[in-house]
Order: C-alpha cells, then sequence, then structure tokens
C-alpha cells in the first residue's frame, strides 16, 4: 500500500519516510530530492534562478510521476498547498499520513538550515501564521495525522507500519 507522507517543513517527513522504507524494504521517493536531482541544482538555487512559480510547476510534474512510481512518498512542505497537487494527492490509492509537530520544536530542528528558502525569508510572525494557513489543507488531504514531538523518528515509522498493517487487515476483512 503506498504511503505518502505530508505535512509543514520539518516535521520530518523526509526522515521518517527513509526509515519507513527501509523498514518494510520498500522503494522511497523525496520529492525535494528528486526535483534537485531533475533540476541539477539544490532548492534555494532554483527558487533564486527560475522563482517560486517554476518550482511548483516541476514540483507538480515529478510529483505526478512519482505517486505512481514508489512505495513510499516523502512531499515537500507545500506540495498540498497547491489544488492540482491536492487532486493528485487524494485520487491515490495509498495511505496519507499528515506529520505534525509545533511550531517551536519545528524551529529548533530547521535552525539556520539554508536549504529551506521559504523559513529563511519569512518573519517570526508570518512563519507561524504560514503553518496555520497550511494545517487546515495538510488536515483536508490527509487520512490520518500523527504528533512527531518528542518521538524518536524511528518510533513514528513504525507507529506508521503499524497503521499499515492495520489498514491492510481492515481491507481484507471487509472483503470477506
Ligand atoms: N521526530 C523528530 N525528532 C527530532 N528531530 C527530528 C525528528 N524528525 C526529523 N527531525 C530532524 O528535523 C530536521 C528536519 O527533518 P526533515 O528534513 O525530515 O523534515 P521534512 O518534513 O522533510 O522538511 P521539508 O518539508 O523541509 O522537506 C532534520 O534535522 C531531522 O533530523
Ligand atoms: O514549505 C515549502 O513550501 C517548501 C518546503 C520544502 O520541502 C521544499 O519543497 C521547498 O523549500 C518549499
Ligand atoms: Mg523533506
Amino acid at each position: 500500500m503506498p504511503v505518502i507522507l505530508i505535512g509543514f517543513m520539518g516535521t520530518g517527513k523526509s526522515t521518517v519516510g527513509r526509515l519507513l522504507a527501509e523498514s518494510l524494504n520498500q522503494s522511497f521517493c523525496d520529492l525535494d530530492d528528486l526535483i534537485e536531482k531533475e533540476a541539477g541544482m539544490t532548492i534555494p538555487a532554483y527558487f533564486d534562478t527560475y522563482g517560486a512559480k517554476a518550482f511548483r510547476q516541476l514540483e507538480q510534474d515529478l510529483l505526478k510521476k512519482a505517486i505512481n512510481e514508489y512505495d513510499i512518498l516523502s512531499t515537500g512542505g507545500g506540495t498540498p498547498t497547491i489544488l492540482a497537487n491536492q487532486e493528485v494527492i487524494q485520487a491515490a490509492t495509498g495511505l496519507t499520513i499528515k506529520l505534525d509537530a509545533p511550531i517551536d520544536e519545528i524551529r529548533s530542528r530547521i535552525g539556520d538550515d539554508a536549504n529551506r528558502p521559504i523559513f529563511k525569508k519569512l518573519s517570526r510572525q508570518a512563519f507561524d501564521e504560514l503553518k496555520q494557513q497550511r494545517d487546515t489543507m495538510y488536515n483536508q488531504a490527509s487520512d490520518m495525522s500523527i504528533d512527531t514531538n518528542q518521538r524518536h523518528p524511528q518510533e513514528i515509522a513504525d507507529e506508521i507500519k503499524a497503521r499499515i498493517f492495520q489498514n491492510i487487515d481492515e481491507l481484507n476483512y471487509a472483503s470477506l
């Protein structure tokens, strides 16, 4: 069953997705990594060179491709904020899971990581507001939400694994 991880930047989508794929021995794609590979440059360099609109278009094109190719897909923090991407995610047959964390925990996790152009450019207040605004979209696009605060990424991957097996059991039971 394909798993799509969504959520605000710094909630651990890339970290947990990788661990989950390793533990299930399934294929994994990190959409941001795929974008960087395809573009031949880092995301901040892509934003600086081509702008946010071009970035979102490339992200959308690669989301459509990757969603059918991989078992576990970690999206970028902004992926579900685009309507067309929400539709692609909702049309996928797997489980879409929102990862979450309190805003101060997110701030301390991403700290001065220069690889997140949106974080770098926003004031503290604007960053808080962006999370609130985006949370509504993540909630709409996901089947379940997991609070990652004070939890090791491996523990979160294990919880997702348990939820996947629970889901498969329920589907099998329903088809009896
Ligand atoms: N559960 C956790 N507890 C503490 N630190 C974490 C946890 N999960 C991830 N981290 C750390 O937080 C930082 C951001 O994690 P990660 O890159 O996985 O987030 P992301 O959701 O993929 O962000 P983005 O949307 O920007 O791609 C990393 O330094 C990672 O090691
Ligand atoms: O929150 C966002 O809009 C982003 C998050 C990152 O994963 C990258 O996709 C990029 O930096 C944009
Ligand atoms: Mg990531």
